[in-house]
């Protein structure tokens, strides 16, 4: 049977980082991607992005939300933060502006560390409204939210532990602007049975990332058997797009090779 081409997004905070940022675009555009993602637009001006999609003609699949930088408490976000509410709505007016001038379907409101001292319920319980405010705001600016569990090796404290926990806060505060941001790579540490475990949130599944364990390379590098993940989501109708958000193991070029199978 011929697998039908998906559609691969790269995500220049972790491809092509052989190159400065800006020319991360026609360097994508170049190995056949039409789609980008990457966490923080913020450094750059919308219009200076805008025109860097447009001359590479890539389209802008999703940004997150802003976050602090690596060390500090917010490195993850500020979704589940009980005292940091007025920043964390600053935040997403900020990456609704971004995500509307780059016609980004998807602005991923990153979860957060749970503070020390700071209860699992008092955390979650914020999170869960800042999600639903959140939501509000998103319904009139016409873009979709997505929610990440990531893997406790990696994120120790994240407030989303499971692809259920992500898809019952997306259900309670309205899966019609909220979804699941299924990332492969999470997923398989913290949850592994990888068809069971989609297949079991895939309602409210709006968008999906690839890496694979444990060294967050690119596919067929790690312990995923990706021939029956992609086969799943051919048969099952997948037809969104699957953000590449992994470590080239070598250099981004070299690392492309897995894809030919599935793109053509
Ligand atoms: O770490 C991940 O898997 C993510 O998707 C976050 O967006 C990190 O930027
Ligand atoms: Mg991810």
């Amino acid at each position: 049977m011929t697998e039908p081409a998906f559609r691969f997004d790269a995500n220049l905070k972790w491809l092509f980082t052989e190159l400065p940022f800006e020319e991360r675009f026609d360097a994508a555009a170049a190995a056949g991607f039409e789609g980008v993602e990457y966490a923080s637009p913020y450094d750059h001006e919308p219009a200076v992005l805008s025109k860097l999609l447009t001359d590479a003609g890539l389209t802008q699949v999703l940004i997150n939300t802003p976050m602090g930088p690596p060390g500090s408490a917010t490195r993850s976000g500020l979704a589940c933060l009980p005292d940091a509410v007025a920043e964390f709505r600053d935040g997403v007016e900020r990456g609704l502006e971004y995500a509307t001038a780059l016609n980004a379907a998807f602005l991923h409101v990153v979860g957060g560390l749970r503070p020390e001292g700071v209860s699992r319920d008092r955390a979650f319980a914020r999170y869960v409204a800042n999600i639903g405010w959140a939501a509000e705001r998103a319904r009139s600016a016409g873009v979709r939210l997505l929610l990440e569990a990531q893997n406790k090796r990696d994120a120790p404290r994240f407030i989303l532990d499971t692809q259920e926990q992500a898809a019952a806060v997306a259900e309670a505060v309205g899966a019609e602007t909220v979804g699941v941001l299924f990332d492969f790579y999470h997923a398989q540490i913290d949850e592994g049975d990888l068809i069971t475990t989609l297949d079991r949130v895939r309602p409210w599944v709006s968008h999906l990332q690839i890496a694979d364990p444990p060294s967050r390379h690119e596919p067929g590098t790690g312990e995923i058997g990706w021939p029956a993940i992609f086969a799943h989501l051919a048969a099952t109708g997948y037809d969104g797009w699957i953000g590449c958000e992994y470590a080239p193991a070598t250099t981004t070029v070299a690392g492309l090779g897995w894809m030919k199978e599935y793109t053509s």
